[in-house]
């Protein structure tokens, strides 16, 4: 059978989004016939500007141009088209998805967040990377109306609110903790290694796992961002980034480091949710926690979560990430299973 094309377009062409377009070229014959899509990049959006081109902009062209420190509207042959999603949707270039992979705006939702709206009120669901939009407008994007896919939203290529969801089918969670943010676990084993902070942020950037602000991940924010979206997609709450007491890891010192180590525990940069008399307690923070915990044993580039229930045991799942390409394969995931989604 022949794969049936999905037109993509792809806003923010960093880490994620230049991954993300290196993923869809090694889409070969083979993988097409067993998912039966024939992916196409017809719009790519950055901070230069929007780009369309209805036949398919080459994707390993357009990766090759950005990582080359090119602007999206000086790639060659591309027609420009505004400087924004909605741009892109009024010229009635066919587009099926939407990507967003642009930076957080966690005040407003920037242009992420507009670039979502504008998509779904053309009828067009979209595969989010960027956090901030789901965390600002949860209700509006989950609710009626196009699809949301966020997988990658909640700890990279980790299928973190579908193992919770299944594990949580027939059971009550008791205690749900997660070290989501892949940053500030790499930069404390680093430090615990001997780095200096400013050497291990910056080995964090050069990996592009860290933000492009890295006091979004060495602050909680980001963790507290991925703990709100869990919180609210598995535990049946509807909290916000104010409900979380949030503490980053820039005060833990190799000394709280190795003197865990010694103790056999280890110092975890933690999203935790337990249940309180008024509802679910959100709290981001180091924590030591004893060495046999599932997530004291994790290294240094790796993330997880642990959900202690009250009759389903505990359910524990990590996941080891180098870089950004597990993130983007789990955009991919989500592209898959909404071009796959019934109805489309
Ligand atoms: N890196 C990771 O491992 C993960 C990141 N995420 C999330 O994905 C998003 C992207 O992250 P990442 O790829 O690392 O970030 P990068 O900083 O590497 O890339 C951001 C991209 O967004 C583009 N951009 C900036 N402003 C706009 C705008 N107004 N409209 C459209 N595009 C814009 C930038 O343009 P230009 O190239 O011109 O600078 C750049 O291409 C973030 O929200 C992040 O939180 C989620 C999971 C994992
Ligand atoms: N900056 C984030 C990337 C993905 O969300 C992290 O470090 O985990």
């Amino acid at each position: 059978m022949t794969p049936r094309p999905v037109r993509i377009a792809v806003s923010g062409l960093g880490a994620i989004g230049g991954s993300l377009l290196r993923l869809i070229a090694a889409d070969d014959a083979d993988r097409r016939r067993t998912h039966g899509l024939d992916l196409r990049v017809v719009a790519a959006v950055d901070s230069s500007g929007a780009i369309v081109d209805a036949g398919g902009i080459d994707p390993v062209a357009l990766a090759a141009h950005k990582a080359a420190g090119g602007r999206a509207v000086d790639l060659p042959g591309a027609t420009v088209a505004g400087t924004t999603v909605a741009d892109v949707l009024a010229t009635g270039t066919g587009i099926d998805m939407l990507v967003e992979a642009g930076p957080g705006d966690l005040e407003t939702g920037g242009a992420g967040l507009a670039a979502v709206r504008a998509a779904r009120a053309a009828g067009i669901p979209v595969a989010l990377a960027a956090k901030a939009p789901l965390v600002l407008a949860w209700d509006e994007l989950t609710g009626p109306g196009p699809a949301v896919g966020y997988s990658a939203c909640v700890g990279g290529a980790l299928p973190t609110v579908t193992l919770v969801r299944a594990t949580l089918t027939s059971a009550r969670a008791t205690r749900v903790e997660a070290a989501l943010n892949g940053t500030s676990v790499y930069v404390l084993s680093l430090i615990e290694d001997g780095l200096s902070p400013a050497d291990a942020v910056a080995r964090a950037q050069a990996t592009g796992i860290a933000e492009p602000d890295p006091s979004f991940d060495l602050d909680g924010w980001d963790a507290a961002c991925k703990l709100v979206i869990l919180a609210n997609a598995t535990l049946g709450t509807r909290a916000r980034l104010s409900d979380v007491d949030r503490t980053g890891i820039t005060g833990v010192t190799r000394d709280d480091l190795l003197r865990a180590r010694a103790a056999g525990r280890r110092v975890v940069p933690l999203g935790t949710a337990v249940p309180g008399a008024d509802g679910w307690r959100l709290t981001v923070a180091p924590v030591e926690l004893p060495g046999d915990h599932p997530l004291a044993r994790m290294d240094a580039e790796e993330m997880g979560v642990v959900v202690h229930t009250d009759v389903a045991g505990r359910l524990s799942a990590t996941t080891r990430e180098p870089d950004a390409v597990p993130s983007a394969a789990a955009v991919l995931r989500d592209i898959l299973t909404l071009a796959r989604t019934p109805g489309r």
